[in-house]
């Protein structure tokens, strides 16, 4: 076509090029080197994606939502550390980008493990039950825009999402940063919260993870 591709579509052709079908790590490899030697893109990356992986792997969860697949990169990261029967769900708001990623997912072979859902988290969180039959998440990634993390886990809350042991946790709580959000789970008595100090993908810049255990 002659409009100029979009980042995304740049980064997938990076995926098919440098990854082999059915093997995540080497999509992960492929998305990490792509952005940070051809172009900056806004995934957990590769030193907050360990930090992922840790929380993933110590609680083994069986329901996990993702708000704000982007390119799926953290979707195969959390995807292929889950135990057979898992399930993650994963909602994208922005269509191009869920084009993208669920080539991505389907490339890296986990695409079982995943339901991909285009739509705003607003509207479908209050869903999750009678659309998807989940009655609790064992574990939420927050990665979407930063204005909805605080709306979104009280929509959560609201919805009998989360039970006793839920873990949130949430990237960019530095950078670009989620203030509100922050304050409401490091003082809420219904949290017990922990910062994992990192960098912003990519970059020397500060960011972080904030672990959250909902305690009911
Ligand atoms: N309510 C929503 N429901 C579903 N998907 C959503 C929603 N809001 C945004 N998204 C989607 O998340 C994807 C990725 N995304 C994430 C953000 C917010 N994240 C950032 O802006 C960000 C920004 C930087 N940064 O600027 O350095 C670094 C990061 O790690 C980030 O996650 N904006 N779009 C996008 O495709 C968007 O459609
Ligand atoms: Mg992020």
């Amino acid at each position: 076509s002659l409009t100029r591709s979009t980042r995304p579509q740049r980064l997938l052709k990076a995926v098919k090029q440098h990854a082999t079908r059915g093997d995540p790590q080497s999509v992960i490899s492929a998305i990490d080197h792509f952005c940070r030697h051809r172009e900056w893109a806004m995934n957990v990356g590769d030193e907050k994606g360990c930090i992922l992986d840790s929380v993933v792997s110590e609680l083994n969860p069986e329901k996990v939502l993702e708000l704000g697949t982007y390119c799926g990169y953290s979707t195969v990261r959390i995807a292929r550390l889950l135990p057979p029967g898992a399930r993650l769900i994963t909602l994208e708001f922005n269509p191009d980008y869920a084009v993208i990623a669920r080539q991505v997912i389907a490339w890296a072979g986990i695409e079982d493990k995943v339901q991909l859902v285009e739509g705003a988290s607003e509207d479908w969180i209050p869903r999750m039950k009678e659309h998807f039959g989940i009655e609790t998440f064992d574990l939420v990634f927050l990665d979407h825009w930063k204005d909805h993390y605080l709306p979104d886990t009280k929509l959560m809350e609201g919805c009998g999402l989360l039970r006793k042991g839920t873990v949130l946790l949430a990237d960019n709580v530095i950078c670009p940063g989620v203030p509100d959000y922050l304050e409401y789970v490091r003082n809420s008595r219904s949290y017990k919260s922990c910062y994992f100090k990192s960098h912003l993908e990519y970059t020397r810049a500060e960011d972080g993870l904030e672990k959250s255990v909902f305690l009911g």
